[in-house]
């Protein structure tokens, strides 16, 4: 899967048509250009959203009310497609080769994953980041656990509502019993599901987890169960029934749902140690780097294919040596997408077959050093910048 071009309007402070590199592509320049708006684009493109804001409206030029990406996908030698997301105030309108889309036959189209700095609270920060890694690497592989996810969450609210019915004193206990067996029905049996995809796909990221990759330390992951250590796992359907059982009373006494997958974690250990609370800066960079590269690759034993890769700021908090091992491994892998303000500090560890330079200033993507460009031009046959 390779984004040949991209043609920018209007979309925070870009403009322009680029052609990108089929391996590596450092999108450089100073603070505050629009590197970071790039890598969004493309994010927005694969994704139909932002990896910045929820509010679409956001990402559209001051003043414009307007803005769309426009990208040609190449599938394989004789497929490629044309994909393009308009944004008009609030509202989204996809399309593939020209022709409107609904979402879910829009998304899939491109397949991207994304390091930036939010997505650092896979590592740093709560469980539900850890388990929304997850379940994104799961619909990946599997489009119809959007349902599942949607369902299991539908009737977790409803029951949540129920409890805190109960906790105001809205609703008597006993009536709140009855009306909870059949939400706690369903919930074991979308939980399950949850609780089988997931462990499913952490076996698959364990297969093919680098975990030495960056030398010294070694990263391991676990799935986390929140039932683990209350009875056999193995037959998780008939463990949870039990559990939701047994803790009703606690459950009303809390006025919220206490058991189910949505209270699981997926566990990231740095030589035995738990990285939240005793990595570094740079180790938890690296351990999301390890988790980005595993689900890279799961994805690609799954379609034969891989995901574009973007990663923001790389050198931020990682040392040369790290950046030198990542993009080693990743060259002639990934279609890559790495922004940085030290171009310098990247150069040296790409051949220029392999490499594209793109500077960024004030939103558009300028020519820059005569070897990017020579890289890009030998590659794609034209580099230009639409201002
Ligand atoms: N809706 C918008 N319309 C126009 N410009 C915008 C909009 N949203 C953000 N910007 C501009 O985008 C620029 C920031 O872009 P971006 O975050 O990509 O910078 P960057 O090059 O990655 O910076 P850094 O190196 O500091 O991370 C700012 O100049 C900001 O004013």
């Amino acid at each position: 899967m390779l984004l040949e071009s991209l043609e920018v309007h209007q979309f925070r402070n870009l403009s322009g048509k680029v052609f990108w590199h089929s391996n590596l592509n450092i999108i450089y320049g100073d603070n505050g250009q629009g590197k970071t708006n790039w890598l969004e684009a493309i994010y927005l493109l694969a994704t139909s959203k932002s990896f910045r804001t929820s509010r679409p409206q956001e990402t559209i030029r001051f003043g414009a009310n307007l803005a769309f990406v426009r990208g040609r996908v190449r599938q394989s030698e004789a497929v490629s497609r044309d994909l393009q997301v308009t944004l008009q105030g609030n509202s989204k309108l996809l399309f593939v080769n020209g022709k409107k889309e609904q979402t879910s036959a829009y998304l899939g189209q491109l397949q991207v994953i994304a390091f930036t700095a939010d997505e650092l609270e896979v590592v740093r920060g709560a469980p539900e980041a850890r388990r929304r890694f997850l379940d994104r690497g799961v619909l990946a592989l599997h489009h119809a656990y959007i349902q599942t996810l949607a369902d299991y969450n539908q009737v977790l609210r409803q029951k949540n509502r129920l409890l805190q019915e109960v906790a105001e004193g809205r609703l008597a206990v006993e009536r709140a019993r009855e009306l909870l067996l059949p939400w706690n029905e369903q919930l074991a049996e979308l939980g399950t599901e949850i609780h089988c995809a997931r462990i499913d796909y952490v076996k698959r990221l364990n297969a093919v987890f680098e975990k030495k990759l960056f030398g010294r330390e070694e990263v391991t992951i676990r799935y986390l169960s929140s039932l683990e250590g209350k009875g056999d796992l193995s037959d998780y359907r008939l463990l949870l029934t039990e559990r939701l059982n047994l803790r009703l009373p606690a459950e009303i006494a809390a006025g919220c749902a206490l058991v189910g997958p949505h209270r699981d974690d997926l566990e990231i250990l740095f030589d035995g140690r738990d990285i939240r609370a005793y990595g570094s800066a740079g180790q938890q960079r690296s351990a999301l780097i390890l988790l980005d590269l595993a689900a890279l690759s799961v994805y690609h034993s799954w379609c034969g294919e891989y995901p574009l890769f973007l990663i923001d700021d790389i050198d931020a908090e990682l040392d040369r040596k790290r950046i030198g091992h990542l993009l080693e491994y990743l060259e002639g892998r990934t279609q890559t997408f790495i922004t940085t303000s030290k171009a310098d500090l990247i150069r040296g560890y790409s051949s220029d077959q392999q490499v594209a330079l793109y500077e960024v200033k004030e939103g558009l993507i300028v020519p820059s050093s005569s070897e990017g460009v020579r890289a890009a031009s030998q590659m794609e046959g034209v580099f230009r910048s639409l201002s």
